[in-house]
């Protein structure tokens, strides 16, 4: 690869903070260290205390600690030198400026200390992504599972599978270009079984309840109900109890408010919604719209029902109710009611619990909360097997899926044919580490990076 440009930026946040740090890296980085403090005396991965000036104006910018890495073993596997200095204002935007002014130097790009880690065989693409992941973790679970992947978990699964592919096409191949008259089954007959049971490999990876993409992006939950059902105040009693709040989206839109939670360290996002009832208005409508959207794509629902309305329940709110919903009684104050009640009178429906709450005195809250995570945790945990975190891993593997499947047909039929449906199968496995060309899709990951990284 011809030699790159020598990039820089801030790698630490932004901020007043006690430290902060500054990378570079590219076959300038040594060259630009020495420019600021007029030393040639640093040793690689050893780090120096150093006065750094503006060489224009020898204007004194900090006292420092460089840490230069030679390439190829630093993390971008450039020559990278690493400036940390103290966290304020005037010394980041002093230095920063400073590198400004240094032609061979240019800003890094989103990602980009990642990228040139990638293109020099640091880590392949799904690494690349668990570090992401990792940076933007919030709670434990979702540590854990961005530290699996950055150690290569996604990438040995596919690797290997990709490796058996790329095994059975040279046998493939050799049969086309010499066919063995001794062999009239062919080779390709021989290969069906082990493409039959990569096959289900794959389908057994995939069915999965998008397990990773919850855990990445969050448990969904939806509070569902008529409009005065008591939602809001439910969204706040929960959010209230004794749980971390990880961030507040309020008033994104005026229909939706979101919270996101920390249960027992995984990540579940509480969505109030707009009551759902009939006859309502246009903009009303728009909002019971979004609502109804929301409930489909969540991960589970809350049906909150007034306990002194009960039995009295819309037909909106019952169509409402499935296997993947809790009934709340809200506002359980104002009438005493028996959670036993709901089963005795729609015996056919089949929330999968159905509890008592009230905002005011807080009765049923942490209950409430308890059979949450118990329902979250048990659809979201991390177990030995390799999970599947993004929806560009999934679409890949369904290809590989189909590819595979036609093999089944043509295997009958055609040994080119069939070996080629094997190398497509290959490939689609290769885009998603990042083995095969895959130059469209890089911008597109790293620009999802933060400046500095
Ligand atoms: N100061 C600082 N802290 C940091 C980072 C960093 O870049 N700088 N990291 C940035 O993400 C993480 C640590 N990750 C790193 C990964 C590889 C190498 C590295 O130098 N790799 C060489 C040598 C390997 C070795 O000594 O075993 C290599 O891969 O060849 C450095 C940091 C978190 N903490
Ligand atoms: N006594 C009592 N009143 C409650 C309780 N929960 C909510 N309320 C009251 O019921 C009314 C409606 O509560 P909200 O939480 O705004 O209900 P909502 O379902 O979000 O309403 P919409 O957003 O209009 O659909 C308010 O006056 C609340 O103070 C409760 O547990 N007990």
């Amino acid at each position: 690869m011809t030699a790159q440009k020598t990039i820089y930026a801030l790698s630490s946040g932004a901020g007043t903070a006690g430290v902060a740090v500054i990378r570079l890296s590219g076959p300038d980085s040594f060259e630009a260290l020495t420019t600021l403090t007029g030393r040639h005396d640093f040793e690689p991965r050893v780090a120096t205390l150093c006065k750094l000036k503006d060489p224009d104006d020898r204007s004194h910018l900090d006292h420092a600690l460089a840490l230069p890495f030679k390439e190829p073993y630093s993390f971008t596997g450039e020559d990278v030198v690493e400036l940390h200095i103290h966290g304020g204002r005037a010394v980041t935007e002093g230095v920063l400026s400073t590198l400004h002014k240094n032609k061979s130097l240019r800003m890094a790009e989103p990602g980009e200390f990642t990228r040139r880690a990638f293109e020099n065989g640091k880590m392949d693409l799904t690494e690349a992504e668990g570090l992401n992941d990792l940076i933007h973790a919030q709670t434990a679970a979702q540590r854990q599972l961005a530290l699996r992947q950055m150690d290569g978990a996604l990438r040995h699964l596919y690797e290997g599978w990709r490796r058996d592919l790329v095994s059975l096409l040279a046998h493939l191949e050799a049969d086309i270009d010499f066919p063995d008259e001794d062999l009239p089954e062919g080779v390709a007959e021989a290969a069906r079984p082990k493409i039959r049971t990569l096959c289900s490999d794959l389908k057994g990876h995939l069915d999965d309840n998008n397990k990773g993409q919850a855990l990445r992006n969050g448990f969904t939950i939806v509070i569902l109900g008529a409009p005065n059902a008591g939602k809001s105040s439910l969204m706040n009693a929960l959010a209230q109890s004794d749980v971390a709040i990880v961030s507040d989206e309020a008033g994104t839109t005026r229909d939706a408010i979101e919270v996101n939670l920390d249960l027992g360290g995984y990540p579940v996002r509480f969505i109030d919604t707009a009551g759902i009832r009939e006859n309502a208005g246009k903009v009303e409508s728009e909002g019971i719209k979004r609502a109804l959207n929301k409930a489909e794509q969540a991960h589970l629902k809350l049906i909150t029902i007034r306990a002194d309305e009960w039995p009295d329940v819309s037909r909106e709110t019952l169509e409402l109710i499935d296997d993947r919903s809790f009934v709340v009684f809200s506002q359980s104050d104002k009438a005493d009611l028996d959670p036993a009640m709901f089963h005795v009178k729609h015996p056919s429906l089949r929330p999968v619990e159905v509890t008592t709450t009230s905002s005011v005195t807080q009765q049923g809250i942490s209950d409430l909360l308890e059979k949450v995570e118990r329902y979250s945790v048990a659809q979201m945990e991390i177990n030995e097997a390799p999970i599947l975190t993004r929806m560009r891993h999934r679409t890949a593997l369904e290809e590989c899926i189909s590819h595979l499947e036609r093999f089944d047909q043509s295997a009958t039929l055609d040994a080119v044919l069939a070996a080629e449906d094997v190398r497509m199968a290959a490939r689609c496995l290769g885009s998603i580490t990042g083995l095969i060309d895959v130059e469209e899709l890089l911008d597109v990951i790293f620009s999802d990076f933060c400046i500095g990284k």
